[in-house]
């Protein structure tokens, strides 16, 4: 239930920061721009429950578009602690989803846009099988269709509106080959991820009634870490908020762009900041970091900003780990000193994040960790729960209540009913399926209450029993069901990989577990001390980044998401003699005022 006193208390928090409180009572047109820790997801989050308080009568409602299924879940969480939960009034998904639940869903079936009613999302080897057969018949039989798949995928997330010129202009090959694996994924009634905001967007640009549909139904559109979404998303705010009467509300920092593999691009987010229409607004506190982190974080960046701390906060602490040899010792010695030592000072585990480049680095810290009996929850791909996916936490949901959350309601089980339906059924079910569904979930919990299975087979009988029939009757097309399937893989006791089900649930005794994160997936999300492991030269930046100016710059803005996570300590962990060059500026520019 959406809370008065909720809003009233978030809206005084924010009273002593005047530009969060203008922002969040602006009626038109607004982008806040801010720096790491300064409260946009904060600001965000109040002006929308505010909006839909005082200014959009029910049953309209707003919708919030954010990242990826990660950076949604995280910001549900924070919309419920001010009673808003998705339903409605309210949507909160990814692009992808926002293009396929509330436009391709409810109007494709009366829009000539070559769509069967019963279309599929296509899995990876139907997109492969159709890359080939597309490249056959567009190009011919010579070279490799995946290399070429490359550059016209591309093409194909850049160049949103093919009306414009530049569609055929530079290169009709390319735009040949995209038709042509269009028309091969039609021919199966399959779509592809990267064609839902697509199809969205030639659909409300063809159909004024679709742009006024969506207007009445969400007459505020949000967007949380503008910057990491690319020109689909930029082209539909430019529909339907320049172009189509929805009011736009967006958070972003171009600093923190590190997607662009991913088809994002800072410069969308700079160019509304050069529109008439749109106003303005500039936060410049950092909650969240003490002031000699945030020194440090403008080196790591190598750029300067006017961001400052709060008065009277802690300055907080850095730390350099110079260790003799590779990856294997350093991830040793974060094991066997550094995790001790902040325990000695007085952090607890599950307030100490881990933070390396890639997976299989993760790997490395996993083992060290588990060789020094030191819990640890892992959320980069490696890991056993991915963050990303709804299926993944519904599961880790599920043993966290038969493990204990039932005594007390943690997690709720109308949440975990809520979140099912969702997995299921998408948006909308009807009584009589939420019933069906309630008590085939109730069913399996109950038989699961007293459980002495390890988590390996309790996850079989999972898959068995809720996600087999789930799976046959779900209407939801984005869910990813193999989830489930890697989660029995991840777990298999041949390997030594199985483990009991409390500790997968996260009940371990005493003060948690330490996090384990790609810099990608620690976006968003704050520790009170973070260790970045291997910040060696051959790293950071590595031979990839220096290739192009534009890569050189991402990799270092990865760094710097990485460097502004910690709240009162950051440890740096290198090889002896082969620091980054990057760990010299920030050490230097911590030291400056
Ligand atoms: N006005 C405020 N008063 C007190 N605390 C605040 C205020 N605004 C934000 N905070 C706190 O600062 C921290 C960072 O806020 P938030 O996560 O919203 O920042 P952000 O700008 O989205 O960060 P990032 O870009 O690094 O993800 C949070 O702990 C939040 O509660």
């Amino acid at each position: 239930m959406l809370s008065d006193r909720a809003l009233l208390q978030a809206l005084a928090e924010l009273k002593g920061n005047p530009e969060q409180a203008a922002a969040v009572v602006e009626k038109g047109h607004c982008v806040v721009l801010a720096g790491p820790g300064s409260g946009k997801t904060k600001t965000l989050t109040t002006a929308m429950a505010r909006a839909l308080i005082e200014d959009i009568p029910d049953p309209r409602g707003v919708a919030c578009i954010t990242y990826n299924n990660d950076c949604a879940i995280e910001l549900e969480t924070r919309l419920a602690r001010l009673g808003i939960t998705p339903g409605d009034r309210a949507f909160i998904g990814t692009v992808h989803s926002f293009a396929l639940s509330q436009v391709i869903g409810p109007y494709a079936r009366c829009v000539p846009i070559g769509l069967p009613p019963d279309f599929k999302v296509a899995s990876k080897s139907q997109m492969k099988a159709a890359v080939e057969t597309a490249y056959q018949n567009s190009i011919g039989s010579y070279g490799n269709p995946h290399d070429r798949w490359k550059f016209a995928s591309e093409k194909r997330l850049r160049d949103v509106d093919r009306t414009r010129p530049e569609w055929r202009g530079h290169n009709p090959e390319l735009a040949d080959f995209i038709e042509a694996y269009e028309v091969e994924l039609r021919r199966q009634g399959l779509i592809d991820f990267d064609d839902m905001p697509l199809i969205a967007y030639r659909m409300i640009k063809a159909n004024g009634w679709i742009r006024n549909a969506l207007c009445a139904r969400f007459p505020v559109l949000f967007v949380d870490e503008y910057q990491d979404l690319g020109h689909a998303l930029h082209e539909l705010v430019l529909l339907l908020c320049f172009g189509g009467g929805i009011r736009l509300f967006a958070v972003g920092d171009t600093d923190q762009s590190i997607y662009a593999f991913a088809g994002a691009n800072p410069e969308l987010l700079e160019s509304l900041t050069r529109r008439p229409d749109v106003r303005i607004i500039r936060l410049r506190f950092n909650y969240r970091s003490g002031a000699k982190i945030i020194r440090a974080s403008l080196g790591a960046l190598g750029e300067e900003r006017d961001y400052r701390g709060i008065d009277g906060a802690p300055d907080g602490d850095l730390s350099f780990w110079p260790v003799p040899y590779g990856h294997d010792n350093q991830a040793d010695t974060i094991a066997g000193t550094i995790i001790p030592k902040l325990v000695e000072q007085g952090f607890e585990l599950g307030t100490i994040a881990v933070l390396y480049r890639a997976a299989w680095l993760g790997d490395k810290v996993a083992a060290a960790l588990k060789e020094a009996g030191i819990p640890f929850v892992r959320t980069d791909t490696n890991a056993l729960v991915k963050r990303s996916s709804r299926l993944a936490r519904f599961v880790e949901e599920c043993a966290r209540w038969i493990t204990g959350g039932w005594r007390n309601a943690e997690p709720p089980y109308a949440r975990m009913l809520s979140q099912a339906l969702t997995l299921v059924y998408g948006r909308h079910a009807s009584e009589r399926e939420e019933q069906e569904l309630s008590a085939q979930l109730m069913g399996f919990l109950n038989a699961s209450l007293a459980t002495v299975e390890t988590t390996h087979v309790w996850l079989q009988r999972f898959s068995r029993e809720l996600v087999t029939p789930w799976r046959k009757i779900a209407r939801n097309s984005e869910q990813e069901w193999d989830v489930c399937a890697e989660m029995i893989a991840n777990t298999d006791p041949a390997r030594d990989l199985d483990l009991p089900l409390a500790h997968f649930a996260g009940r371990v005794e005493g003060s948690g577990r330490v996090n384990l994160s790609t810099l990608h997936s620690a976006k968003g999300r704050e520790f009170d001390a973070v260790i970045m492991y291997g910040v060696n030269a051959s790293d950071f930046p590595s031979a990839r980044d220096q290739q192009t100016p534009a890569s050189l710059r991402e990799a270092r803005r990865l760094f710097y998401v990485g460097v502004t996570r910690p709240k009162k300590h950051l440890s740096l962990v290198f090889q002896e003699h082969h620091h980054s060059p990057w760990v010299f500026e920030l050490y230097q520019r911590s030291q400056q005022n």
